[in-house]
């Protein structure tokens, strides 16, 4: 039961102006808002929440591992995650309870390890074919060519569908559906947030676009697991939309911001990027790279963590407290939610000696950090599911592009980091392609 008093017994603003302040900043920059409350408060900060609840922002290893794993049956995805809903409706990233567990006893078998390594080669020829299309020395938007690839490869490998020609609008798309996202985190319910998006012109295209986006995979010739959504789990059309929907948001824009931000950390740091080109030639030679060949390329994978760290494209993870629960020492009342961030995990100067440098060796040998200070895919049973896809995939195409050509970062551009839904690059990348 939610208490009835806010009862505020971590630092944090107080209730009234002070909260009030801070959530206008949230409202505006949430992520900008999380580092400044962190470097003010502490790893545990309580922000006052309307009068009778809490907004706990938690930032050790020790709250990870509490709220995502020894004591997750007591959480639920937070209210924060109910405008997504309005899109994603009973997809796996939002759903709860027995509808989540139906759902993700159907898809998790498509992405076992030994699995996933049969969608190695089509992964690969997407890469080359995207990158034989590149010419030599012009200047090309990293980011969108990022989310073609992965758009193309979610497609084809999980859905057996052309999806590549799509990826311009599907972008757009997902912009608008991402800032309509953390705007209806503001709006007071389901039907009020319905009624916006059914009014607002640019949100009712992109809605448009993603349905037919969907309609078209659904109706396509079909891959392994839309078969298997289709006929293996008793699914309703609507929860087989919502599925679909999810599984190719989920799975190629992620994928797509890790890789755009890994190019342009690599650009920025000419040495990573000499020892990576070292090794996919002495790896690869003169040929693409196989499944088996990801355990030959640590320094390829360390540089794909490394670039997850410092921007994890899942930057909060939040949860809502069903009952009351003291986490790692931190008493939360039940009906609070608790954000466990990624992204200030991941700067914690107790694990990450100089935090805001890029250095893949950090991932290189046995982990020196302990296991909950490092979470891009998240923990406990709402693990990322498409986790070691997701990994295959962006070794596969860092090394592929790698092979044949070097991203430079165009002279006096910076791409600055908006935090949505994902943190991903706030606008376009531009950056000059050439031939090795
Ligand atoms: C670099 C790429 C990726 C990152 C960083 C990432 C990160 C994450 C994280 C942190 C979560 C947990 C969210 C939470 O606990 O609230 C998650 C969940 C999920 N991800 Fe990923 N993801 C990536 C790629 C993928 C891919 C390739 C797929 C599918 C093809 C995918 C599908 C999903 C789904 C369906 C969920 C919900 C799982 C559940 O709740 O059961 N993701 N992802």
């Amino acid at each position: 039961m939610a208490s009835l008093v806010h009862r505020q017994s971590i630092a944090g603003p107080r209730p009234g102006v002070e909260a009030a302040r801070w959530w206008g900043r949230m409202a505006r920059n949430p992520l900008e808002t999380y580092v400044a409350l962190a470097r003010r408060y502490g790893d545990a900060v309580q922000v006052p929440l309307g009068l009778r609840r809490s907004f706990f922002l938690l930032s050790r290893p020790e709250h990870a591992e509490h709220v995502l794993v020894a004591n997750q049956s007591n959480y639920v995805k937070a209210a924060t995650y109910r405008p997504l809903r309005v899109f994603l409706g009973d997809g796996l990233l939002t759903s709860e309870g027995e509808t989540w567990r139906r759902h993700r006893r159907l898809v998790q078998p498509v992405f076992a390890q030994r699995h996933i390594v049969a969608f190695a080669p089509r992964m690969v020829e997407i890469a080359r074919a995207a990158v034989r299309r590149w010419p030599d020395g012009v200047v090309l938007d990293a980011a969108d060519q990022m989310r073609r690839i992965t758009l193309d490869v979610v497609g084809r490998a999980l859905f057996g569908s052309e999806l590549a020609g799509e990826s311009a609008k599907t972008g757009r798309s997902l912009e608008t559906l991402q800032r309509a996202v953390v705007v209806g985190t503001f709006l007071p319910g389901t039907t009020a947030r319905r009624g916006l998006y059914a009014r607002v012109p640019w949100l009712r295209d992109g809605m448009t676009h993603l349905d037919e986006l969907v309609e078209k995979v659904v109706k396509g010739s079909g891959g392994e697991l839309l078969d298997l959504l289709k006929d293996g789990g008793g699914l309703s059309d609507e929860e087989l939309r919502d599925e679909v929907l999810t599984l190719l948001l989920a799975g190629h824009e992620t994928t797509a911001a890790s890789l755009a931000w890994t190019f342009m950390l690599l650009s920025q740091y000419p040495a990573a990027r000499e020892r990576l080109e070292r090794e996919v030639d002495e790896v690869l030679a003169d040929r693409d790279p196989e499944a088996e060949d990801v355990d030959r390329l640590p320094w390829t994978r360390a540089v794909l963590s490394e670039a997850m760290r410092l921007r994890p494209p899942a930057w909060t993870l939040e949860r809502d407290a069903l009952d009351d629960d003291d986490v790692a020492g931190v008493p939360v009342p039940a009906g609070s939610t608790v954000a466990v961030s990624p992204f200030q995990l991941h700067r914690n100067v107790d694990f990450w000696p100089n935090p805001e440098g890029f250095h893949p060796e950090r991932f290189m040998g046995a982990p020196e950090h302990p296991r909950y200070a490092y979470l891009p895919f998240g923990g406990g049973r709402r693990i990322c599911v498409g986790a070691g896809f997701a990994m295959l995939e962006a070794t596969l195409l860092l090394a592929t592009i790698t092979r044949t050509h070097r991203l430079d970062l165009a002279p006096g551009v910076s791409v600055e980091a908006r935090a949505e839904v994902t943190l991903r690059p706030a606008g376009p990348v531009p950056m000059r392609v050439t031939r090795r």
